[in-house]
């Protein structure tokens, strides 16, 4: 499983720099505008500056309306800063059609510019709340739009979490969906080391977490801790041990 963090600012990138052996891809997001909150185009060139150049860095084009035009060239401008993976929060898209075109828009202004741009299709846990696409949609919308991988957060940060919306099992489907659909499985939402044992259990790709490697667990007022991402990782990186010698021995 892969770890991503979401810093919000170029000084918290440079705190996720020190920590850059213990996660996989630095995303670039700016909470202030919601879950999937877009940053501006030059601190996503600034943060691609500050990380190791090995590290992917991931930009989120924003909670984003039903305008496949505009979110096209929005996403291609997180292109041009740096991003190769361009995170897409499917907001305001109530029916999977609509999903479909906005992400089709994207997948061709990115990879057009970048082909090996990694397209990432963004559901919410918490869809009931807000009014789009249900969860277990996301897997055939990035299917069909030509994504890289499917991915759920929460819209609403208020505290519940991923598996307050979608229990464990239907995440597992939601995995099970986007790896028959040869995509990457994304989750997140307010997810907690106390979930990494279920997350990885039903074979989760990528792992997107901000709160948790935030002091005080806090993701608004709290600034990332290099030593709360390494014990994040600890934490992944036993889990992964557990699970493999499991399978090991039921084999
Ligand atoms: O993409 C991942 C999100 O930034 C998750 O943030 P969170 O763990 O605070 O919900």
């Amino acid at each position: 499983m892969l770890l991503l963090i979401s810093p919000d600012s170029v000084e918290e990138a440079l705190d996720c720099a020190k920590a850059a052996e213990h996660l996989d891809i630095v995303d670039v997001k700016r909470p202030d505008e919601g879950s999937l909150g877009a940053n501006f185009p030059w601190v996503i060139r600034e943060i691609r500056d500050a990380v190791p150049a090995d590290k992917p860095v991931s930009a989120t084009v924003g909670d984003v309306p039903y305008k496949p035009g505009t979110v096209a060239q929005a996403a291609l401008g997180a292109a041009v800063s740096g991003a190769t993976y361009i995170k897409v929060g499917l907001y305001g898209c109530t029916t999977p059609e609509q999903a479909v075109e906005v992400m089709e828009g994207v997948v061709r202004a990115v990879k057009d510019y970048r082909p090996d741009a990694f397209v990432v299709a963004s559901g919410y846990a918490d869809a009931h709340r807000v009014g789009c696409v249900n969860p277990l949609a996301l897997p055939d919308i990035a299917r069909r739009s030509g994504s890289d991988a499917a991915m759920l957060d929460t819209a609403i940060k208020d505290g519940t979490r991923l598996f307050d919306h979608v229990p464990p099992d239907v995440c597992g489907e939601f995995v099970r969906l986007a790896h028959e659909a040869g995509l990457l499985a994304a989750l997140a939402g307010s997810v907690t080391a106390a979930d990494l044992g279920a997350l990885t259990r039903i074979g989760t790709d990528i792992v997107g977490v901000r709160g948790a490697v935030c002091e005080g667990g806090d993701r608004n007022a709290g600034r990332i801790q290099p030593r709360l991402v390494a014990a994040f990782r600890a934490e992944m990186d036993r889990h992964a041990r557990e699970r493999a010698a499991a399978v090991a021995a039921a084999s």
